[in-house]
């Protein structure tokens, strides 16, 4: 699945009505897609639906219309202006005896549900004076809101802040870059050919049917030198070892994405942890002879990451680059070496060897990951609220993981099971795709038991059972399609 700007939505509606495709069918089954998330959501709750001039009020018209037949109570409030397929929504609704008010005189009913069909795709800039009022009054009112196609203002402010929004025929931007205006995310097909919906050039949504396929096999056969040795590098032996517990945190990620062994090169004095690994202490960075196939580095390097990359760099092995081991002439040496690598920055990493703002980064983290993927020929992972994976032209959007993973260490956990799915014989893309899917998955599972107090580690133990979810297909979408 592709993920959209609303230009590229316009131009797919446009090039279905140039196939011949009637427009009017779109709107109805938007309308009517929407009519039945609401029934689900909010039953039989009277509505209030707000529709500007445009198509997004001509799916609320439309809906307006199938909620009535369905026995529920409607008030509609309406701009002016309709033209083409809205204006036949309006006349079918006002065929059926409903009275639409203009929009000037909306007024709040406590009980009634809003429908906020003012704006989508066909905004042009933020909203000012009166439909900034309005947006501010439908977010004040305190009612549950349903928005339709997006909640009206984005990607500006103001915009309504929705309790649910039903996205017609594909994700845009702004419904998992801007994804709590949103709240809960429903996608509808409307009916649009298909193939106007690949678009390969566009981002992809990370999808369990995108993924499952790359999920490394376990032969019968299989032993623990096969499916995959992993080599962690990290620590750093000032601050009394004050960073000891990330790379074992990443040794852990590694073995429960699959690893069939770990090696934990680590300062003297590192706890011998997990019990499982294979332990190297050195009194710094150094690269001791090990059998691996990918290694994950720089996890609590502190001052020492630099030093720990440019060592690891010497094994020419695939090659997770975290935390400490972030720094643009480390990028720039694996690229010159032809090593193949995953940088994990967060958005203040990823500002750091940008030189960007961690804000400016995280506003627009499809721009940064694809500037840092392209400036350093490397594959990208940017973490965040969404995660983006990026490497030469392509870009992948995950929509796992919540904010019960804003926890100390699952940043080394995923750097770990990154690296094992490269010794798996990965892509750095694909391991880097399949592994931040998976990683936020496991969050969701643990979130859904327990709610917020994570701990990092129980993060890498729900790996195997989001792993599972995933290669028995029964993984429950991030979104509802409907
Ligand atoms: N086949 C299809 O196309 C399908 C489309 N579908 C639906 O159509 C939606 C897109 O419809 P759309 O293109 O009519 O745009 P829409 O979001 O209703 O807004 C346009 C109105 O906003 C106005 N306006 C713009 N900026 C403004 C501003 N800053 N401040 C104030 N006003 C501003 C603009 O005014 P104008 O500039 O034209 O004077 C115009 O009146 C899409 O999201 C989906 O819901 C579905 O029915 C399925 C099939
Ligand atoms: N609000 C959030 N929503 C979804 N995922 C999040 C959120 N906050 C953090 N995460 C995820 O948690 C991990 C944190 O990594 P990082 O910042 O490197 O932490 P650490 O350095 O402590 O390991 C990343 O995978 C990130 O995507
Ligand atoms: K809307």
């Amino acid at each position: 699945m592709r993920l959209f700007t609303p230009e590229a939505m316009r131009e797919a509606d446009r090039k279905a009505v140039e196939r011949g495709y009637p427009s009017l069918l779109l709107m109805e089954w938007a309308g009517m897609k929407a009519a039945r998330v609401y029934l689900e959501l909010f039953g039989k709750a009277p509505a209030l639906v707000l529709a500007g001039k445009g198509n997004n009020g001509g799916d609320g018209l439309v809906l307006a219309r199938h909620l009535l037949l369905e026995g529920v109570g409607v008030r509609v409030y309406a701009a002016g202006g309709q033209t083409g397929d809205a204006l036949l929504a309006l006349q079918a609704l006002l065929a059926h005896g409903v009275e639409v008010g203009p929009l000037e005189e909306a007024s709040f009913r406590e009980g009634e549900v809003v429908v906020d069909a003012l704006f989508g795709t066909g905004l042009k800039g933020p909203l000012t004076d009166f439909y900034a009022e309005l947006v501010e009054r439908v977010n004040r009112a305190g009612l549950p809101v349903l928005a339709l196609d997006l909640p009206s203002g984005l990607p500006f402010s103001p915009h309504v802040r929705a309790t649910a929004t039903v996205a017609f025929a594909a994700l845009k931007t702004p419904h998992l870059l801007q994804r709590e205006a949103c709240g809960k995310l429903y996608l509808a097909e409307i009916g649009l050919p298909k193939p106007l919906l690949e678009r390969e050039d566009l981002p992809e949504v990370a999808s369990p049917e995108a993924l499952r396929p790359l999920l490394p096999k376990r032969p019968l056969t299989a032993h623990k030198g096969s499916v995959g040795r992993v080599g962690v590098l990290g620590g750093y032996k000032g601050e009394g070892l004050r960073y000891a517990g990330a790379p074992l945190l990443a040794a852990l990620g590694a073995y429960r994405m699959g690893a069939g062994l770990v090696h934990l090169v680590a300062p003297e004095g590192t706890p011998l942890e997990p019990l499982e690994a294979v332990f190297h202490p050195v009194p710094s960075p150094t690269l001791p002879p090990l059998k691996a196939e990918a290694l994950a580095v720089g996890m609590g390097g502190g001052p020492w990451g630099r030093a720990w990359a440019l060592k690891a760099l010497e094994a020419r092995l695939p090659t997770v680059l975290d935390a400490d081991a972030l720094h643009p002439e480390v990028a720039e040496a694996y690229r010159k070496a032809g090593v193949p690598a995953v940088l994990t920055p967060h958005a203040g990493e990823a500002g750091r060897l940008l030189g960007a703002s961690p804000e400016e980064v995280a506003k627009d983290p499809l721009t940064a990951a694809r500037a840092l993927a392209e400036r350093t020929g490397l594959a990208v992972v940017l973490k965040g609220n969404p995660t983006v994976v990026a490497e030469g032209e392509r870009l992948s959007v995950n929509p796992t993981g919540n904010p019960a993973l804003a926890t100390g260490g699952t940043g080394d956990v995923l750097s770990g099971a990154i690296a094992a799915l490269l010794a798996a014989g990965l892509r750095p893309f694909d391991a880097a795709r399949l592994g931040v899917y998976l990683h936020g998955l496991a969050g969701d599972l643990l979130a859904e038991e327990k709610g917020v107090g994570l701990l990092a580690r129980e993060v890498a133990e729900a790996l195997p059972r989001a792993r599972r979810l995933l290669q028995e297909g029964r993984v429950s979408p991030a979104f509802f399609p409907r």
